[in-house]
């Protein structure tokens, strides 16, 4: 039974993927962190490489050539931490914890210790889009992610506007401009990628309280709310594979096509729903599946037990459908309704059929008896 039910929560579960919408991010951030890593450690790498990439670029530079071995360990340190970045992220359920946050804000401290340097001691162009190609790439990765993207584009971005300060001696108009165009543009398409998020995460609840209803529909059987048939095969099924035995009741309404006669069909309904009520109550705990097994007939499986427990099921029925009296004026055994019960336990090498149909036969037995007990 614990397998039928780890079955059917395998199967869900590959439905759902997502418990709620920070399950989601989560899954997000396992898929574009490894870009994002890859995307800063390339560029580590260039500049790590600049003077076979380039050749003799040091020298070219000129002046400040002293800083060039401490651009190399911190281009060196943002390989590391991006890499450890992945790792953790990785290792741990894919949430940002406060280490990876601090990560985060270390790498982009790091680029932009090495921009400034770029721009302001060997006034170089190139490290213009070098920083505008790393926020990108963070709004891409992390626009759903608000702190870590913050974290990582402010120091970049306000290194961009202070090393403009610094090599213009002052606030360059043009260049401002150009800067607050970016910035819009960034908080604009942040905010755009974001909607497309949100939608995702809504449809994809829309889907998911669809396939709720769809399940429960190809579950259930619509008038008495009991497993349908085709569940309680699948459950039968999984029991027989359990090495414990397990009991099986049939259960049939007395004379009920007297009672549709008598009182109209839409009362025969009624008093389906009421009987289904009524075993739901009398089973021993939820794990026990009540069903219709079609038309007026139920069947009960109770999983690991012995024949003397379905009996006391069996007895707890007739008492409840005693204390329930639900008049039924054209039957020959009572004035109430009835049931007649077949009882069976499972045994080795026993197929789905051969259960039912031993069941079957038990009931049958109480019938001709004379209805309204049960036999085994
Ligand atoms: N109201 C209603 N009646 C149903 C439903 N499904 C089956 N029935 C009726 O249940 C009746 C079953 O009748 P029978 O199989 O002759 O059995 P019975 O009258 O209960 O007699 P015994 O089983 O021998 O006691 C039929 O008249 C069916 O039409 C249902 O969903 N709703």
């Amino acid at each position: 039974m614990e397998q039928h039910s780890n079955n059917k929560r395998r199967t869900f579960n590959s439905v759902r993927m997502w418990q709620n919408h920070s399950d989601m991010v989560s899954q997000a951030l396992s898929v574009s962190i490894p870009w994002f890593t890859f995307v800063n450690v390339s560029f580590a790498l260039i500049i790590l490489f600049r003077n076979i990439l380039i050749s003799n670029f040091d020298r070219s530079i000129g002046a400040h050539t002293e800083i060039l071995p401490f651009i190399d360990e911190i281009t060196s340190g943002i390989i590391g931490l991006s890499l450890l970045l992945v790792l953790f992220i990785y290792r741990l359920p894919a949430r940002f914890t406060p280490l990876c946050m601090a990560m985060l804000v270390t790498i982009s401290l790091m680029w932009s210790y090495c921009s400034y340097n770029f721009i302001v001691s060997w006034q170089l162009p190139f490290a213009w889009p070098l920083s505008v190609i790393l926020v990108l790439t963070a709004l891409a990765a992390l626009y759903y992610h608000p702190t870590a993207l913050l974290l990582f584009i402010t120091p970049l971005w306000l290194t961009a506007l202070l090393a403009s300060v610094q090599i213009n001696q002052g606030v360059n108009v043009r260049f401002l401009l150009v800067w607050l165009t970016l910035t819009a543009i960034l908080i604009y398409g942040r905010f755009i990628l974001q909607r497309w998020f949100d939608e995702a995460w809504l449809r994809y609840q829309e889907n998911r309280m669809l396939i709720a209803r769809l399940d429960v529909m190809a579950h259930q059987d619509a008038l008495t709310g009991t497993a349908n048939r085709r569940s309680m095969e699948n459950f039968l099924d999984d029991a027989l594979l359990q090495a414990e035995p397990f009991s099986l009741l049939m259960l049939d309404v007395d004379y009920f096509k007297r009672y549709n006669d008598h009182y109209g069909h839409q009362a025969g309904d009624e008093c389906l729903a009421k009987v289904a009520d009524l075993m739901k109550r009398s089973v021993r705990t939820p794990a026990d599946l009540v069903a219709r097994y079609g038309g007026e007939e139920f069947v009960i499986v109770l999983p690991a037990s012995s024949l003397n427990e379905a009996a006391q099921v069996a007895e707890r029925i007739q008492t409840n459908l005693h204390e329930t009296s639900l008049p039924h004026a054209t039957s020959e055994v009572s004035e109430m309704v009835t049931v007649s019960m077949g009882i069976t336990l499972s045994k080795s090498g026993d197929s789905t059929a051969g259960i039912i149909a031993r069941a079957d036969e038990a009931l049958y037995r109480a019938k001709q008896q004379g209805r309204n007990r049960w036999e085994k």
